[in-house]
């Protein structure tokens, strides 16, 4: 069996958060919870900052101001270990550091879990394959990372992530790459995971899935402005125009809103 000790569901909230972006003024501080059910799109034009936001509360990267909290606790004071115990991150770009095959890159998801030397187990062997095969990918397990695609790389990105188990997932833009069927099946496991206990924060440029998928939403602007809240609050034509500078349509599909760019 797997034992994969977790302390009572942790909440990652920022304080007054301001994200360190060189030459660009301090713009809105964030006071953002993540609960355990929600699921965030982060959304915004290029250059919005909506990477750094993501490498910042994964600890890879140091505020400007503010401060970032798991419950109560600052991050800060955490061991690397335990901290990704409860917060992981999918990049957006994956770079092949050494030759590795899908299960063992799989496996690296294991490492906070595990003792310094201490190899995986069965167990942990039986998590990363079963990650694989819920983001459709056990059957690559003994190919090399740099032999796959585009999107077969993201899936994989995807399943570390869920052998990782973290309680927090943070992605940055997890639909890269994806082809249709892939993004409707990614956007469902997060949203399941979501409805099991996990808080999903995620970077989108696709709009139209974020208002199908996200409950929350945080629209980032490039002076550093930002607002956050409920998705049908925040999804409306106005804000996303503005933020976007680019004339919308809007349809509604089964209740939900769709957001067509206008021409010209
Ligand atoms: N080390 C750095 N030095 C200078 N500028 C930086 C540095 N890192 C990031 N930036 C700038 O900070 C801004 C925010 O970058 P970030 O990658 O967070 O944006 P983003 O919203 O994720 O964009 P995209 O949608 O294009 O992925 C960009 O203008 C980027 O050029």
């Amino acid at each position: 069996m797997v034992i994969t000790k977790r302390p009572i569901m942790q909440t990652l909230s920022t304080r007054k958060l301001v994200i360190d972006i060189p030459g660009r003024p301090d713009g809105y501080p964030l006071n953002l919870t993540i609960e355990a059910g929600q699921v965030w799109g982060v959304l915004g034009p290029n250059g919005a900052g909506k990477t750094t936001l993501l490498h910042t509360l994964a600890g890879l990267r140091a505020p400007r101001a503010g401060s970032l909290l798991l419950d109560d606790q600052p991050t800060g004071s955490l061991k690397r270990r335990a901290f990704s115990q409860q917060v992981g991150l999918v990049f957006q770009d994956h770079q092949d550091g050494f030759p590795a095959t899908v299960l063992e890159t799989a496996l690296i998801g294991r490492h906070p879990w595990l003792s310094p030397w201490q190899m995986e187990s069965a167990d942990d062997v039986a998590m990363a394959e079963r990650a694989l095969e819920a983001l459709d990918v056990l059957h690559l397990k003994d190919r090399l990372v740099s032999t796959l695609s585009g999107g077969e790389r993201q899936r994989v990105a995807i399943a570390t992530l869920m052998t990782q188990a973290p309680h927090t997932w943070l992605l940055d833009e997890p639909s890269n790459h994806l082809d249709l069927h892939h993004q409707v099946a990614v956007m469902k496991l997060l949203t399941e995971r979501a409805k099991a206990g996990n808080a999903i924060f995620m970077c989108l440029h696709d709009l139209n899935l974020a208002a199908r998928w996200c409950d929350n939403i945080l629209l980032m602007y490039p002076d550093g402005e930002a607002c956050w809240g409920p998705a049908e609050r925040m999804l409306v034509p106005n804000a996303l125009e503005r933020l976007y500078d680019q004339d919308l349509q809007t349809v509604e599909v089964d209740g939900a809103p769709f957001f067509v760019p206008k021409r010209g």
